[in-house]
Protein backbone atom coordinates (compact mmCIF):
# COMPACT_ATOMS: atom_id res chain seq x y z
CA UNK A 1 0.00 0.00 0.00
CA UNK A 2 1.30 3.56 -0.67
CA UNK A 3 0.82 5.96 1.91
CA UNK A 4 0.98 9.81 1.67
CA UNK A 5 1.27 12.24 4.91
CA UNK A 6 0.18 15.60 4.61
CA UNK A 7 3.22 18.13 4.28
CA UNK A 8 2.47 19.12 8.07
CA UNK A 9 3.02 15.66 9.46
CA UNK A 10 6.19 15.26 7.57
CA UNK A 11 7.50 18.22 8.88
CA UNK A 12 6.36 17.47 12.06
CA UNK A 13 8.31 14.02 11.75
CA UNK A 14 11.31 16.04 10.43
CA UNK A 15 11.96 18.72 13.25
CA UNK A 16 12.74 16.60 16.13
CA UNK A 17 15.48 14.52 13.72
CA UNK A 18 16.80 18.03 12.15
CA UNK A 19 17.02 19.29 15.76
CA UNK A 20 19.04 16.26 16.88
CA UNK A 21 21.58 17.24 13.99
CA UNK A 22 20.38 14.36 11.63
CA UNK A 23 21.77 14.28 8.10
CA UNK A 24 18.28 15.02 6.44
CA UNK A 25 18.95 16.59 3.25
CA UNK A 26 22.17 14.37 2.52
CA UNK A 27 20.22 11.15 3.38
CA UNK A 28 17.47 12.85 0.92
CA UNK A 29 20.00 14.17 -1.72
CA UNK A 30 22.18 10.81 -1.82
CA UNK A 31 18.78 9.34 -2.97
CA UNK A 32 17.89 11.62 -5.64
CA UNK A 33 21.17 11.06 -6.72
CA UNK A 34 21.07 7.46 -7.14
CA UNK A 35 17.68 8.02 -8.71
CA UNK A 36 18.84 10.20 -11.76
CA UNK A 37 22.00 8.15 -12.26
CA UNK A 38 20.15 5.57 -12.85
CA UNK A 39 17.63 7.19 -15.09
CA UNK A 40 20.95 8.56 -16.86
CA UNK A 41 22.15 4.94 -17.53
CA UNK A 42 19.03 4.50 -18.68
CA UNK A 43 18.11 6.86 -21.20
CA UNK A 44 21.89 7.55 -22.34
CA UNK A 45 23.22 6.25 -25.46
CA UNK A 46 26.48 6.13 -23.67
CA UNK A 47 24.68 4.13 -20.59
CA UNK A 48 27.19 6.18 -18.16
CA UNK A 49 26.58 9.50 -16.20
CA UNK A 50 30.50 11.09 -17.45
CA UNK A 51 29.67 13.34 -19.45
CA UNK A 52 25.79 13.46 -19.47
CA UNK A 53 24.50 17.03 -19.06
CA UNK A 54 22.09 18.07 -16.05
CA UNK A 55 20.75 21.03 -15.16
CA UNK A 56 19.38 22.10 -11.61
CA UNK A 57 16.63 24.54 -11.13
CA UNK A 58 17.25 25.36 -7.78
CA UNK A 59 14.75 27.30 -5.27
CA UNK A 60 16.07 29.40 -2.38
CA UNK A 61 14.37 26.96 -0.35
CA UNK A 62 15.74 23.32 1.37
CA UNK A 63 13.86 21.62 -1.83
CA UNK A 64 16.77 23.85 -3.90
CA UNK A 65 19.03 22.38 -1.12
CA UNK A 66 18.62 18.76 -2.09
CA UNK A 67 18.47 19.68 -5.50
CA UNK A 68 22.07 21.27 -5.01
CA UNK A 69 23.55 18.46 -3.22
CA UNK A 70 22.64 15.71 -5.71
CA UNK A 71 23.64 18.07 -8.48
CA UNK A 72 26.91 18.35 -6.09
CA UNK A 73 26.81 14.30 -6.33
CA UNK A 74 26.45 14.00 -9.88
CA UNK A 75 29.19 16.53 -10.82
CA UNK A 76 31.76 14.55 -8.54
CA UNK A 77 30.66 11.15 -11.01
CA UNK A 78 31.66 13.31 -13.70
CA UNK A 79 28.63 14.87 -15.03
CA UNK A 80 28.48 18.55 -16.81
CA UNK A 81 25.75 20.48 -14.00
CA UNK A 82 24.50 23.31 -14.85
CA UNK A 83 22.60 25.02 -11.82
CA UNK A 84 20.41 27.56 -12.17
CA UNK A 85 19.37 30.10 -8.98
CA UNK A 86 15.58 31.02 -9.10
CA UNK A 87 15.57 32.16 -6.04
CA UNK A 88 16.27 35.82 -4.45
CA UNK A 89 18.80 33.78 -2.07
CA UNK A 90 19.99 30.22 -2.17
CA UNK A 91 20.54 27.03 -0.26
CA UNK A 92 23.67 28.20 1.50
CA UNK A 93 25.21 24.47 1.76
CA UNK A 94 23.92 23.28 -1.16
CA UNK A 95 25.30 25.93 -2.80
CA UNK A 96 28.80 26.19 -1.38
CA UNK A 97 28.65 21.87 -2.43
CA UNK A 98 27.43 22.80 -5.87
CA UNK A 99 30.85 25.05 -6.24
CA UNK A 100 33.32 22.87 -4.52
CA UNK A 101 31.94 19.78 -6.91
CA UNK A 102 32.78 22.02 -9.88
CA UNK A 103 28.67 22.89 -10.92
CA UNK A 104 28.14 25.65 -13.18
CA UNK A 105 26.43 28.44 -11.46
CA UNK A 106 24.00 30.73 -13.19
CA UNK A 107 22.04 33.19 -10.98
CA UNK A 108 21.76 36.56 -9.53
CA UNK A 109 21.48 35.66 -6.12
CA UNK A 110 23.18 36.97 -3.37
CA UNK A 111 24.84 34.91 -0.84
CA UNK A 112 25.64 36.22 2.33
CA UNK A 113 27.41 40.22 1.03
CA UNK A 114 28.50 38.30 -2.39
CA UNK A 115 26.33 38.13 -5.98
CA UNK A 116 27.36 34.77 -7.90
CA UNK A 117 27.39 33.28 -10.95
CA UNK A 118 26.10 35.05 -14.41
CA UNK A 119 22.91 37.52 -15.15
CA UNK A 120 20.11 34.74 -15.39
CA UNK A 121 18.41 37.40 -17.89
CA UNK A 122 19.41 40.04 -20.43
CA UNK A 123 19.37 43.57 -18.32
CA UNK A 124 15.62 44.95 -17.77
CA UNK A 125 14.42 42.14 -18.73
CA UNK A 126 12.91 41.15 -15.30
CA UNK A 127 12.27 37.05 -15.09
CA UNK A 128 13.31 36.06 -18.26
CA UNK A 129 15.68 33.47 -18.59
CA UNK A 130 18.96 34.52 -20.30
CA UNK A 131 20.77 32.77 -23.12
CA UNK A 132 23.11 30.49 -21.07
CA UNK A 133 20.13 29.08 -19.15
CA UNK A 134 18.33 28.66 -22.57
CA UNK A 135 21.05 26.62 -24.19
CA UNK A 136 21.58 24.80 -20.56
CA UNK A 137 18.00 23.21 -21.08
CA UNK A 138 18.05 23.30 -24.71
CA UNK A 139 20.99 20.64 -24.51
CA UNK A 140 20.35 18.94 -21.00
CA UNK A 141 20.18 15.36 -20.93
CA UNK A 142 18.22 15.32 -17.78
CA UNK A 143 16.56 18.37 -15.32
CA UNK A 144 16.17 17.98 -11.64
CA UNK A 145 12.97 19.93 -10.50
CA UNK A 146 14.00 21.48 -7.15
CA UNK A 147 12.24 24.87 -7.30
CA UNK A 148 10.15 24.74 -4.14
CA UNK A 149 8.52 21.90 -2.53
CA UNK A 150 6.22 21.61 0.52
CA UNK A 151 7.13 24.96 0.91
CA UNK A 152 4.62 25.79 -2.02
CA UNK A 153 0.90 26.96 -1.25
CA UNK A 154 -0.46 25.56 -4.41
CA UNK A 155 -1.48 28.95 -5.88
CA UNK A 156 1.18 28.15 -8.83
CA UNK A 157 4.98 29.62 -9.78
CA UNK A 158 6.18 33.40 -9.62
CA UNK A 159 8.39 34.90 -11.14
CA UNK A 160 11.69 33.52 -12.64
CA UNK A 161 10.68 30.18 -11.26
CA UNK A 162 7.53 29.77 -13.88
CA UNK A 163 9.69 31.47 -16.67
CA UNK A 164 12.26 28.81 -16.29
CA UNK A 165 9.81 26.19 -16.17
CA UNK A 166 8.33 27.53 -19.26
CA UNK A 167 11.65 27.41 -20.90
CA UNK A 168 12.31 23.40 -20.38
CA UNK A 169 11.78 21.70 -23.71
CA UNK A 170 8.64 20.54 -24.15
CA UNK A 171 9.01 17.77 -26.68
CA UNK A 172 6.57 19.05 -29.14
CA UNK A 173 6.52 18.15 -32.48
CA UNK A 174 9.70 15.14 -31.95
CA UNK A 175 12.21 17.42 -30.78
CA UNK A 176 14.47 17.21 -27.84
CA UNK A 177 12.88 16.84 -24.56
CA UNK A 178 15.29 16.31 -21.06
CA UNK A 179 13.74 13.56 -18.86
CA UNK A 180 12.70 15.64 -15.82
CA UNK A 181 13.14 14.36 -12.04
CA UNK A 182 11.10 15.88 -9.86
CA UNK A 183 12.68 16.99 -6.15
CA UNK A 184 10.07 15.87 -3.81
CA UNK A 185 6.86 17.16 -5.56
CA UNK A 186 6.72 18.92 -8.90
CA UNK A 187 6.84 22.15 -8.12
CA UNK A 188 4.07 24.56 -7.27
CA UNK A 189 1.79 21.38 -7.88
CA UNK A 190 -0.61 21.41 -4.76
CA UNK A 191 1.00 19.18 -2.09
CA UNK A 192 -1.93 18.78 0.33
CA UNK A 193 -4.81 18.68 -2.02
CA UNK A 194 -3.14 17.92 -5.93
CA UNK A 195 -4.57 21.25 -7.53
CA UNK A 196 -2.43 22.23 -10.44
CA UNK A 197 -2.58 26.57 -10.46
CA UNK A 198 -0.03 27.39 -13.76
CA UNK A 199 2.63 26.11 -15.06
CA UNK A 200 3.77 22.73 -13.65
CA UNK A 201 7.17 20.76 -14.71
CA UNK A 202 5.91 17.47 -15.68
CA UNK A 203 8.10 15.22 -14.21
CA UNK A 204 9.11 11.75 -15.29
CA UNK A 205 10.05 10.63 -11.76
CA UNK A 206 8.89 12.08 -8.55
CA UNK A 207 11.85 10.81 -5.96
CA UNK A 208 9.73 11.73 -2.34
CA UNK A 209 11.50 12.03 1.11
CA UNK A 210 10.03 10.74 4.05
CA UNK A 211 6.42 9.95 2.70
CA UNK A 212 4.59 10.91 -0.76
CA UNK A 213 2.48 13.57 -0.42
CA UNK A 214 -1.28 13.44 -1.17
CA UNK A 215 -1.02 15.58 -4.28
CA UNK A 216 1.50 12.96 -5.73
CA UNK A 217 -1.64 10.98 -5.92
CA UNK A 218 -4.11 13.00 -6.22
CA UNK A 219 -5.35 14.52 -9.35
CA UNK A 220 -5.03 16.75 -11.46
CA UNK A 221 -1.12 17.08 -9.93
CA UNK A 222 -0.68 13.07 -9.73
CA UNK A 223 -0.96 13.45 -13.54
CA UNK A 224 2.57 16.05 -13.62
CA UNK A 225 4.15 13.40 -10.73
CA UNK A 226 5.13 10.25 -13.13
CA UNK A 227 6.47 7.72 -11.18
CA UNK A 228 6.88 7.93 -7.92
CA UNK A 229 9.70 6.59 -5.68
CA UNK A 230 9.38 7.22 -2.21
CA UNK A 231 13.16 7.41 -0.43
CA UNK A 232 13.05 6.95 3.42
CA UNK A 233 15.07 9.14 5.42
CA UNK A 234 14.57 7.90 8.76
CA UNK A 235 11.02 9.74 9.70
CA UNK A 236 8.39 8.23 11.87
CA UNK A 237 5.27 9.37 10.42
CA UNK A 238 2.03 9.55 13.10
CA UNK A 239 0.08 6.20 12.54
CA UNK A 240 -3.63 7.49 11.63
CA UNK A 241 -2.42 10.76 9.76
CA UNK A 242 -2.76 9.09 6.34
CA UNK A 243 -4.24 11.32 4.46
CA UNK A 244 -4.71 9.30 0.79
CA UNK A 245 -3.78 5.58 0.03
CA UNK A 246 -3.31 3.73 -3.06
CA UNK A 247 -4.30 0.16 -2.63
CA UNK A 248 -1.38 -2.57 -4.05
CA UNK A 249 -1.95 -5.76 -5.44
CA UNK A 250 -1.22 -7.37 -2.02
CA UNK A 251 -3.89 -5.38 -0.60
CA UNK A 252 -6.81 -6.37 -2.34
CA UNK A 253 -5.99 -10.36 -2.18
CA UNK A 254 -6.25 -9.72 1.60
CA UNK A 255 -9.76 -8.21 0.70
CA UNK A 256 -11.06 -10.40 -1.79
CA UNK A 257 -13.76 -12.40 -0.48
CA UNK A 258 -12.41 -16.12 -0.92
CA UNK A 259 -14.90 -19.14 -0.57
CA UNK A 260 -13.38 -21.51 2.12
CA UNK A 261 -14.65 -25.22 1.83
CA UNK A 262 -17.48 -25.45 3.80
CA UNK A 263 -18.71 -22.18 2.03
CA UNK A 264 -22.24 -22.53 -0.16
CA UNK A 265 -23.94 -19.61 -2.62
CA UNK A 266 -25.87 -18.23 -0.63
CA UNK A 267 -23.45 -17.40 2.20
CA UNK A 268 -21.16 -16.45 -0.15
CA UNK A 269 -23.26 -13.20 -0.93
CA UNK A 270 -26.24 -12.46 -3.46
CA UNK A 271 -25.92 -9.69 -5.01
CA UNK A 272 -29.65 -7.90 -6.25
CA UNK A 273 -29.28 -6.13 -9.58
CA UNK A 274 -31.41 -3.31 -10.95
CA UNK A 275 -29.27 -2.10 -14.18
CA UNK A 276 -30.29 -2.14 -17.96
CA UNK A 277 -33.75 -1.37 -18.98
CA UNK A 278 -35.68 -3.21 -22.22
CA UNK A 279 -34.34 -0.51 -24.06
CA UNK A 280 -31.04 -0.43 -22.85
CA UNK A 281 -29.87 -4.24 -21.65
CA UNK A 282 -26.51 -3.74 -21.75
CA UNK A 283 -25.91 -2.53 -18.93
CA UNK A 284 -27.79 -5.09 -17.32
CA UNK A 285 -25.68 -7.43 -19.01
CA UNK A 286 -22.53 -6.06 -17.99
CA UNK A 287 -23.18 -5.29 -14.86
CA UNK A 288 -24.59 -8.74 -14.30
CA UNK A 289 -21.44 -10.55 -15.68
CA UNK A 290 -18.90 -8.39 -13.90
CA UNK A 291 -20.48 -9.17 -10.76
CA UNK A 292 -20.54 -13.59 -11.64
CA UNK A 293 -17.44 -13.03 -13.04
CA UNK A 294 -15.91 -11.13 -10.15
CA UNK A 295 -17.28 -13.95 -8.32
CA UNK A 296 -19.97 -13.18 -6.30
CA UNK A 297 -22.11 -16.44 -4.85
CA UNK A 298 -25.05 -15.37 -6.97
CA UNK A 299 -27.13 -12.69 -8.89
CA UNK A 300 -30.49 -12.21 -8.30
CA UNK A 301 -31.16 -9.78 -11.72
CA UNK A 302 -34.78 -8.18 -11.17
CA UNK A 303 -36.50 -7.72 -14.52
CA UNK A 304 -37.85 -4.90 -15.93
CA UNK A 305 -42.24 -4.51 -15.80
CA UNK A 306 -43.78 -1.93 -17.81
CA UNK A 307 -47.50 -0.95 -16.85
CA UNK A 308 -49.00 -3.15 -18.31
CA UNK A 309 -47.48 -6.17 -16.63
CA UNK A 310 -48.31 -4.19 -13.55
CA UNK A 311 -51.79 -4.39 -14.39
CA UNK A 312 -51.97 -7.45 -14.92
CA UNK A 313 -49.94 -8.86 -11.73
CA UNK A 314 -52.51 -6.81 -10.29
CA UNK A 315 -55.15 -8.78 -11.37
CA UNK A 316 -53.82 -12.46 -11.31
CA UNK A 317 -52.78 -11.43 -7.56
CA UNK A 318 -56.70 -10.44 -7.11
CA UNK A 319 -58.07 -13.77 -8.93
CA UNK A 320 -55.77 -15.41 -6.72
CA UNK A 321 -56.93 -13.58 -3.99
CA UNK A 322 -60.65 -14.94 -4.75
CA UNK A 323 -59.64 -18.44 -4.70
CA UNK A 324 -57.78 -17.91 -1.81
CA UNK A 325 -54.85 -19.88 -3.59
CA UNK A 326 -51.46 -18.32 -2.28
CA UNK A 327 -49.12 -19.27 -4.61
CA UNK A 328 -48.27 -17.15 -7.55
CA UNK A 329 -46.86 -18.63 -10.78
CA UNK A 330 -43.44 -18.20 -12.36
CA UNK A 331 -43.70 -15.55 -14.38
CA UNK A 332 -41.84 -15.41 -17.71
CA UNK A 333 -38.84 -13.32 -17.91
CA UNK A 334 -39.22 -10.30 -20.18
CA UNK A 335 -37.18 -9.01 -22.81
CA UNK A 336 -34.40 -7.44 -20.64
CA UNK A 337 -33.94 -10.52 -18.25
CA UNK A 338 -33.59 -12.81 -21.47
CA UNK A 339 -31.04 -10.28 -22.70
CA UNK A 340 -28.87 -10.89 -19.62
CA UNK A 341 -29.85 -15.01 -19.29
CA UNK A 342 -28.37 -15.41 -22.49
CA UNK A 343 -25.04 -13.65 -21.69
CA UNK A 344 -25.37 -15.12 -17.63
CA UNK A 345 -27.40 -18.01 -17.58
CA UNK A 346 -26.16 -18.46 -14.07
CA UNK A 347 -28.44 -15.61 -12.96
CA UNK A 348 -31.88 -16.20 -11.20
CA UNK A 349 -34.28 -13.63 -12.13
CA UNK A 350 -36.56 -11.70 -9.81
CA UNK A 351 -40.14 -10.16 -10.71
CA UNK A 352 -39.15 -7.14 -8.20
CA UNK A 353 -37.15 -5.35 -5.47
CA UNK A 354 -37.42 -7.87 -2.60
CA UNK A 355 -38.53 -11.17 -4.27
CA UNK A 356 -36.01 -13.38 -2.88
CA UNK A 357 -33.50 -12.34 0.02
CA UNK A 358 -29.70 -10.22 -0.98
CA UNK A 359 -27.02 -9.40 0.65
CA UNK A 360 -25.96 -6.32 -1.73
CA UNK A 361 -27.76 -3.97 -4.64
CA UNK A 362 -26.13 -2.69 -7.61
CA UNK A 363 -28.65 -0.41 -9.18
CA UNK A 364 -28.96 2.47 -11.71
CA UNK A 365 -26.12 1.52 -14.51
CA UNK A 366 -28.15 2.22 -17.46
CA UNK A 367 -31.35 3.58 -16.15
CA UNK A 368 -32.85 6.75 -17.70
CA UNK A 369 -34.28 8.54 -15.12
CA UNK A 370 -37.37 9.27 -17.31
CA UNK A 371 -38.39 5.60 -17.17
CA UNK A 372 -41.01 5.67 -14.70
CA UNK A 373 -41.33 1.94 -13.80
CA UNK A 374 -37.88 1.33 -13.93
CA UNK A 375 -37.36 4.15 -11.42
CA UNK A 376 -39.70 2.57 -8.97
CA UNK A 377 -37.46 -0.58 -8.92
CA UNK A 378 -34.22 1.91 -7.96
CA UNK A 379 -35.97 3.93 -6.03
CA UNK A 380 -36.70 0.61 -3.83
CA UNK A 381 -33.35 -0.29 -3.73
CA UNK A 382 -32.63 3.10 -2.53
CA UNK A 383 -34.90 2.47 0.22
CA UNK A 384 -33.47 -1.00 1.11
CA UNK A 385 -29.74 1.05 1.33
CA UNK A 386 -31.46 3.12 3.55
CA UNK A 387 -32.12 0.55 5.74
CA UNK A 388 -29.17 -0.53 6.03
CA UNK A 389 -28.37 -2.97 3.15
CA UNK A 390 -24.85 -2.38 1.35
CA UNK A 391 -25.16 -1.27 -1.99
CA UNK A 392 -23.62 0.27 -5.26
CA UNK A 393 -25.84 3.04 -6.62
CA UNK A 394 -24.36 4.18 -10.33
CA UNK A 395 -25.64 6.70 -12.95
CA UNK A 396 -29.52 6.84 -12.95
CA UNK A 397 -29.93 5.95 -9.28
CA UNK A 398 -27.74 8.89 -8.71
CA UNK A 399 -30.49 11.53 -8.15
CA UNK A 400 -32.66 9.96 -6.15
CA UNK A 401 -29.95 9.45 -3.33
CA UNK A 402 -30.21 12.40 -0.83
CA UNK A 403 -28.47 12.91 2.22
CA UNK A 404 -28.42 10.55 5.52
CA UNK A 405 -27.04 7.47 3.73
CA UNK A 406 -24.22 5.90 5.31
CA UNK A 407 -21.03 4.62 4.17
CA UNK A 408 -22.28 1.31 3.51
CA UNK A 409 -23.98 2.51 0.55
CA UNK A 410 -20.97 3.74 -2.70
CA UNK A 411 -22.27 6.08 -5.23
CA UNK A 412 -20.07 5.80 -8.71
CA UNK A 413 -20.43 8.98 -10.27
CA UNK A 414 -18.07 10.18 -13.22
CA UNK A 415 -17.11 13.94 -12.52
CA UNK A 416 -19.82 15.22 -15.00
CA UNK A 417 -22.38 13.17 -12.79
CA UNK A 418 -20.70 14.71 -9.67
CA UNK A 419 -21.47 18.13 -10.97
CA UNK A 420 -24.76 17.63 -11.99
CA UNK A 421 -25.04 16.00 -8.41
CA UNK A 422 -23.47 18.41 -6.48
CA UNK A 423 -25.29 21.96 -8.80
CA UNK A 424 -28.71 20.08 -8.22
CA UNK A 425 -27.63 20.13 -4.18
CA UNK A 426 -27.02 24.03 -4.48
CA UNK A 427 -23.24 23.78 -4.55
CA UNK A 428 -21.43 26.46 -6.39
CA UNK A 429 -17.55 27.79 -6.98
CA UNK A 430 -16.76 30.96 -7.77
CA UNK A 431 -20.60 32.00 -7.72
CA UNK A 432 -21.71 29.70 -10.22
CA UNK A 433 -22.65 26.20 -9.99
CA UNK A 434 -20.28 23.19 -9.79
CA UNK A 435 -19.77 22.10 -13.60
CA UNK A 436 -17.46 19.29 -14.64
CA UNK A 437 -14.41 21.53 -15.32
CA UNK A 438 -14.92 22.71 -11.45
CA UNK A 439 -15.08 19.19 -10.64
CA UNK A 440 -11.76 18.05 -12.67
CA UNK A 441 -10.03 21.20 -10.90
CA UNK A 442 -10.54 19.87 -8.02
CA UNK A 443 -11.62 16.41 -7.73
CA UNK A 444 -10.99 15.47 -4.17
CA UNK A 445 -12.49 18.43 -2.39
CA UNK A 446 -15.91 17.67 -4.35
CA UNK A 447 -15.68 13.58 -3.40
CA UNK A 448 -15.55 14.50 -0.68
CA UNK A 449 -18.26 17.21 -0.28
CA UNK A 450 -20.46 14.56 -1.62
CA UNK A 451 -19.55 12.60 0.90
CA UNK A 452 -20.15 14.78 3.60
CA UNK A 453 -23.55 15.79 2.27
CA UNK A 454 -24.90 12.09 1.35
CA UNK A 455 -23.04 10.47 4.02
CA UNK A 456 -22.08 7.93 1.35
CA UNK A 457 -18.83 6.27 0.12
CA UNK A 458 -18.05 8.33 -2.93
CA UNK A 459 -16.35 6.55 -6.21
CA UNK A 460 -15.80 8.92 -8.70
CA UNK A 461 -14.47 7.51 -11.63
CA UNK A 462 -11.69 8.77 -13.82
CA UNK A 463 -8.52 8.18 -15.14
CA UNK A 464 -7.56 8.31 -10.86
CA UNK A 465 -10.49 6.93 -9.61
CA UNK A 466 -10.92 9.01 -6.62
CA UNK A 467 -13.08 7.08 -3.35
CA UNK A 468 -13.69 8.57 -0.27
CA UNK A 469 -15.59 6.85 2.47
CA UNK A 470 -16.38 6.82 6.78
CA UNK A 471 -14.43 9.72 8.34
CA UNK A 472 -13.13 11.24 5.23
CA UNK A 473 -10.79 8.05 4.32
CA UNK A 474 -9.44 9.03 0.63
CA UNK A 475 -8.27 5.80 -1.59
CA UNK A 476 -6.52 7.05 -5.16
CA UNK A 477 -6.26 4.23 -7.69
CA UNK A 478 -4.55 5.18 -11.12
CA UNK A 479 -4.61 1.25 -12.43
CA UNK A 480 -6.26 1.05 -15.89
CA UNK A 481 -4.96 2.21 -19.64
CA UNK A 482 -6.63 5.19 -21.55
CA UNK A 483 -8.35 2.94 -23.24
CA UNK A 484 -10.62 1.99 -20.16
CA UNK A 485 -12.60 5.11 -21.03
CA UNK A 486 -14.81 3.07 -23.79
CA UNK A 487 -18.79 2.84 -23.07
CA UNK A 488 -19.91 -0.10 -20.21
CA UNK A 489 -17.18 0.39 -18.90
CA UNK A 490 -18.66 1.91 -15.87
CA UNK A 491 -21.33 -0.65 -15.91
CA UNK A 492 -18.98 -3.58 -15.21
CA UNK A 493 -17.03 -1.64 -12.22
CA UNK A 494 -20.63 -1.15 -10.53
CA UNK A 495 -20.88 -5.22 -11.18
CA UNK A 496 -17.53 -5.60 -9.46
CA UNK A 497 -17.93 -2.82 -6.33
CA UNK A 498 -21.32 -4.90 -5.82
CA UNK A 499 -19.99 -8.36 -6.04
CA UNK A 500 -17.01 -7.23 -3.61
CA UNK A 501 -20.08 -5.53 -0.98
CA UNK A 502 -21.90 -8.85 -1.04
CA UNK A 503 -19.61 -10.74 -0.16
CA UNK A 504 -18.61 -9.01 2.41
CA UNK A 505 -21.82 -7.53 3.19
CA UNK A 506 -21.86 -8.15 7.26
CA UNK A 507 -18.09 -6.80 7.58
CA UNK A 508 -19.62 -3.73 5.37
CA UNK A 509 -22.44 -3.23 7.79
CA UNK A 510 -20.33 -4.00 11.11
CA UNK A 511 -17.32 -1.55 9.94
CA UNK A 512 -19.00 0.94 6.94
CA UNK A 513 -15.37 2.03 6.27
CA UNK A 514 -14.48 -1.27 4.55
CA UNK A 515 -16.78 -0.22 1.87
CA UNK A 516 -14.11 2.39 0.73
CA UNK A 517 -11.55 -0.32 0.61
CA UNK A 518 -13.42 -2.77 -1.27
CA UNK A 519 -14.26 0.01 -3.88
CA UNK A 520 -10.72 1.33 -4.37
CA UNK A 521 -10.04 -2.64 -4.46
CA UNK A 522 -12.92 -3.13 -7.14
CA UNK A 523 -11.23 0.12 -9.46
CA UNK A 524 -7.93 -1.62 -9.21
CA UNK A 525 -9.01 -4.88 -10.64
CA UNK A 526 -11.44 -2.89 -12.85
CA UNK A 527 -8.08 -1.34 -14.60
CA UNK A 528 -6.14 -4.53 -14.26
CA UNK A 529 -8.58 -6.51 -16.05
CA UNK A 530 -8.40 -3.48 -18.92
CA UNK A 531 -4.76 -4.30 -19.25
CA UNK A 532 -5.02 -7.91 -19.62
CA UNK A 533 -7.96 -8.12 -22.02
CA UNK A 534 -5.84 -6.26 -24.39
CA UNK A 535 -2.36 -5.07 -23.16
CA UNK A 536 -1.37 -1.80 -24.87
CA UNK A 537 -4.72 -1.41 -27.07
CA UNK A 538 -8.52 -1.06 -27.15
CA UNK A 539 -10.88 -2.85 -25.20
CA UNK A 540 -14.51 -3.80 -25.01
CA UNK A 541 -15.98 -3.44 -21.70
CA UNK A 542 -17.29 -7.11 -22.06
CA UNK A 543 -13.40 -7.90 -22.72
CA UNK A 544 -13.10 -6.48 -19.26
CA UNK A 545 -15.77 -8.32 -17.37
CA UNK A 546 -14.23 -11.75 -19.51
CA UNK A 547 -11.08 -10.77 -18.26
CA UNK A 548 -12.05 -10.30 -14.23
CA UNK A 549 -11.40 -14.18 -13.03
CA UNK A 550 -7.53 -14.11 -14.52
CA UNK A 551 -6.96 -10.66 -12.82
CA UNK A 552 -8.62 -12.44 -9.44
CA UNK A 553 -6.48 -15.54 -9.56
CA UNK A 554 -3.34 -13.60 -10.55
CA UNK A 555 -3.98 -11.51 -7.56
CA UNK A 556 -4.50 -14.03 -4.87
CA UNK A 557 -1.73 -16.51 -6.18
CA UNK A 558 0.64 -13.27 -5.59
CA UNK A 559 -0.44 -12.73 -2.36
CA UNK A 560 0.95 -16.35 -1.65
CA UNK A 561 -2.86 -17.44 -0.64
CA UNK A 562 -3.97 -20.78 -0.41
CA UNK A 563 -6.29 -22.12 -3.25
CA UNK A 564 -8.92 -22.48 -0.57
CA UNK A 565 -9.57 -20.35 2.66
CA UNK A 566 -12.30 -18.93 5.00
CA UNK A 567 -14.56 -15.99 3.31
CA UNK A 568 -14.01 -13.60 5.96
CA UNK A 569 -17.50 -12.52 6.03
N1 LIG B 1 14.61 20.51 6.24
C1 LIG B 1 15.33 19.48 5.77
O1 LIG B 1 16.46 19.22 6.14
C2 LIG B 1 14.73 18.67 4.76
C3 LIG B 1 13.97 19.26 3.81
N2 LIG B 1 13.64 18.59 2.73
C4 LIG B 1 13.30 19.38 1.55
O2 LIG B 1 12.83 20.63 1.94
C5 LIG B 1 11.71 20.99 1.22
C6 LIG B 1 10.96 22.04 1.97
O3 LIG B 1 11.85 23.11 2.11
P1 LIG B 1 11.42 24.57 2.54
O4 LIG B 1 10.56 24.52 3.71
O5 LIG B 1 12.65 25.36 2.63
O6 LIG B 1 10.50 25.06 1.36
P2 LIG B 1 10.69 24.95 -0.22
O7 LIG B 1 12.08 24.85 -0.62
O8 LIG B 1 9.75 23.94 -0.69
O9 LIG B 1 10.08 26.34 -0.67
C7 LIG B 1 10.58 27.56 -0.18
C8 LIG B 1 11.23 28.34 -1.30
O10 LIG B 1 10.37 28.40 -2.43
C9 LIG B 1 10.06 29.74 -2.77
N3 LIG B 1 8.66 29.77 -3.19
C10 LIG B 1 7.57 29.48 -2.43
N4 LIG B 1 6.45 29.58 -3.19
C11 LIG B 1 6.86 29.93 -4.44
C12 LIG B 1 6.18 30.18 -5.65
N5 LIG B 1 4.83 30.13 -5.71
N6 LIG B 1 6.88 30.51 -6.75
C13 LIG B 1 8.22 30.58 -6.68
N7 LIG B 1 8.93 30.35 -5.55
C14 LIG B 1 8.26 30.03 -4.45
C15 LIG B 1 10.29 30.54 -1.50
O11 LIG B 1 10.58 31.86 -1.81
C16 LIG B 1 11.46 29.78 -0.90
O12 LIG B 1 12.66 30.19 -1.50
C17 LIG B 1 11.02 19.69 0.98
O13 LIG B 1 10.11 19.73 -0.08
C18 LIG B 1 12.20 18.78 0.71
O14 LIG B 1 12.58 18.87 -0.64
C19 LIG B 1 14.23 17.28 2.52
O15 LIG B 1 15.53 17.48 2.13
C20 LIG B 1 14.25 16.50 3.77
C21 LIG B 1 15.06 17.21 4.78
N1 LIG C 1 -8.37 8.24 -19.13
C1 LIG C 1 -8.73 7.16 -18.43
N2 LIG C 1 -7.81 6.27 -18.05
C2 LIG C 1 -8.17 5.16 -17.34
N3 LIG C 1 -9.44 4.89 -16.97
C3 LIG C 1 -10.40 5.75 -17.31
C4 LIG C 1 -10.10 6.94 -18.05
N4 LIG C 1 -11.26 7.62 -18.24
C5 LIG C 1 -12.24 6.88 -17.65
N5 LIG C 1 -11.72 5.76 -17.10
C6 LIG C 1 -12.47 4.71 -16.38
O1 LIG C 1 -13.42 4.16 -17.29
C7 LIG C 1 -14.67 3.94 -16.64
C8 LIG C 1 -15.73 4.79 -17.36
O2 LIG C 1 -16.94 4.73 -16.67
P1 LIG C 1 -18.20 5.61 -17.09
O3 LIG C 1 -17.78 7.01 -17.34
O4 LIG C 1 -19.27 5.36 -16.10
O5 LIG C 1 -18.59 4.97 -18.50
P2 LIG C 1 -19.96 4.27 -18.95
O6 LIG C 1 -21.06 5.14 -18.42
O7 LIG C 1 -19.91 4.27 -20.44
O8 LIG C 1 -19.97 2.91 -18.39
C9 LIG C 1 -14.45 4.31 -15.19
O9 LIG C 1 -14.12 3.17 -14.45
C10 LIG C 1 -13.27 5.28 -15.23
O10 LIG C 1 -12.54 5.29 -14.04
K1 LIG D 1 10.32 20.36 -6.53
Amino acid sequence: MLRAWSSADVRAAEAPLLAAGEPLMDRAAFALHVEVVRLLRAHRRERRVHGARVVVLAGGGANGGDALHAGALLARRGAAVTAVLAGERAHAGGLAAARAAGVRVLGDVAVGDAVVGDAVGPDDEGDEPGPLVCDALAGADLVLDGLVGIGSDGSGLRGLARALVAAVPTGTGGGHRPVVVAVDVPSGSGVDDGRVAGDVLRADVTVTFGAPKPGLLLPPASGLAGQVVPVDIGLTLPAGGVAVGRLEGADVAALWPVPGATSQKYARGVLGVVCGTTRYPGAGVLATSAAVLAGVGMVRFVDERDERDERDERDERDERDEREDPAAPPRPAGPLATAVLAARPEVVVAGAVGDGRVQAWAAGSGVDPADPARRRDVAAVVAAARDGVPAVLDAGALDLVTEGLGAHVVLTPHAGELARWLADRGERVGGVPVDRDAVEAEPWRWARRAHDLSGATVLLKGATTLVVGAGGSTWSQADGPAWLATAGSGDVLAGVVGALLAGRAEDVVADPALAARLAAAAALVHGRAAHHATPGGPVSALAVAHALPAVVADLLAQDGAPAVRDCPA
